[in-house]
């Protein structure tokens, strides 16, 4: 039985704490489903999402949240794929038209007709959330929820990130941010048989990073990166940038060795500077990733399936996410805070 309202936690402004809200419960239309939420991860970019941080801002209020995972509760009549009951995500990548030259090319992340989940349309820090049967994800089988829902962004997102940097198992793979993203991507890139250095400013970061493969270490805070890079390994193939300070993407270019990839996932707001006779005469390649397709989806969870990944979680409940905001804020979270939506 569908309540009609349900609890939520709402951006009602910018930089504002968020408010514990009693909201209506949405109804799906024809071509979409509703989820129960049973747990949803906290991304960074949820707190980017609260904070205004971003040239293209959400319209509060708003529900943030894209990493939510549950049951599907009801739905709409033209639905025919996914049935009440099945286990699903709904990742950031809401929806996209399916028809311009991005979507038919398996590049529907690139849409300009995309909606993002906790963005611009409400997302799962709440009961219930709506979302496109077409664009979720389904979950593996023998897994949990609170376990599972990092993979429906971090893990797709650096798991897409590691393809884009074009390394080879056996490559150096540098992970530059070792939070919520860098320590699913350490994983994801032992599983695709590449060597990891990790870099972070804190050192229990870093000593995640060796527990999960990682068999180099930097901190960024005490030691030069790029210039330990280059002496310890001669410089990664590639680099995947997840940390959320500027510095960190300009000291990424440094880490690679001639003919390196450099991917960028992290946003944090600014710019960095590109030397550009560095760039030519070194033949590095910089580019941006943005989430995941939904292939790339399927295959991320499915490494969780097989067990080859795994995150490192704490819950949480819903009513302490400001609290969970200011640590992320200050770089105090290991791994991923996910909120247990059964708790409370
Ligand atoms: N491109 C995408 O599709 C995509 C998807 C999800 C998140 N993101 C973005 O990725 C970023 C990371 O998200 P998260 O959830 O992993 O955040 P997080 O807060 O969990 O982790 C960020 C990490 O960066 C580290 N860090 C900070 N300054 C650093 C520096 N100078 N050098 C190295 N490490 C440093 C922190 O210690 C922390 O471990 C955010 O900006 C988020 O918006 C992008
Ligand atoms: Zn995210
Ligand atoms: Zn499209």
């Amino acid at each position: 039985m569908i309540p009609r309202t349900m609890k939520a936690a709402v951006v009602r402004a910018f930089g504002q704490p968020l408010r514990i809200e009693e909201v209506p419960v949405p109804q799906a239309s024809d071509d979409q489903i509703l989820v129960k939420i049973e747990a949803s991860g906290v991304c960074h970019t949820d707190l980017h999402a609260a904070e205004g941080d971003w040239p293209v801002k959400p319209s509060p209020p708003f529900i943030p949240g894209h990493e939510g995972v549950g049951f599907v509760a009801a739905v709409g009549r033209n639905v025919k794929h996914v049935k009440e009951g099945d286990r699903v995500g709904v990742p950031w990548l809401h929806s996209a038209c399916g028809h311009c030259t991005h979507c038919l090319g398996g590049w529907e992340t690139l849409c300009e007709s995309q909606s993002n989940t906790g963005y611009s349309v409400n997302g799962g820090f709440a009961d219930y959330a709506l979302a496109d049967p077409d664009y979720v994800g389904h979950l593996p089988k023998d897994i949990g929820f609170v376990e599972i829902a990092p993979v429906l962004c971090a893990g797709v997102t650096v798991y897409k990130g590691l393809k884009m940097t074009d390394t080879r198992p056996g490559d150096w793979v540098v992970i530059s941010g070792i939070g919520g993203l860098g320590h699913m991507a350490v994983q994801y890139a032992r599983a695709m048989g590449l060597n990891v250095a990790a870099v972070d400013v804190e050192d229990d970061k870093l000593a995640l990073a060796r527990e999960l493969g990682a068999t180099v270490t930097v901190n960024a805070r005490t030691t030069d990166p790029a210039a330990y890079l280059q002496k310890q390994i001669g410089g990664a193939h590639g680099a995947l940038v997840t940390a959320v300070s500027p510095k960190a993407f300009e000291q990424a270019l440094g880490m690679v060795r001639r003919g390196g990839t450099v991917t960028l996932n992290g946003l944090p707001p600014g710019n960095f500077p590109l030397p550009i006779f560095d760039m030519v005469l070194r033949g590095v390649t910089v580019r941006g990733s943005i989430v995941g397709s939904r292939l790339d989806l399927q295959e991320s969870l499915d490494f969780a399936a097989r067990g080859q990944v795994r995150a490192t979680v704490a819950t949480e409940r819903l009513e302490n996410i400001n609290e969970v905001f200011a640590r992320m804020h200050k770089g105090q979270i290991q791994g991923r805070i996910v909120i247990d939506m059964s708790a409370g």
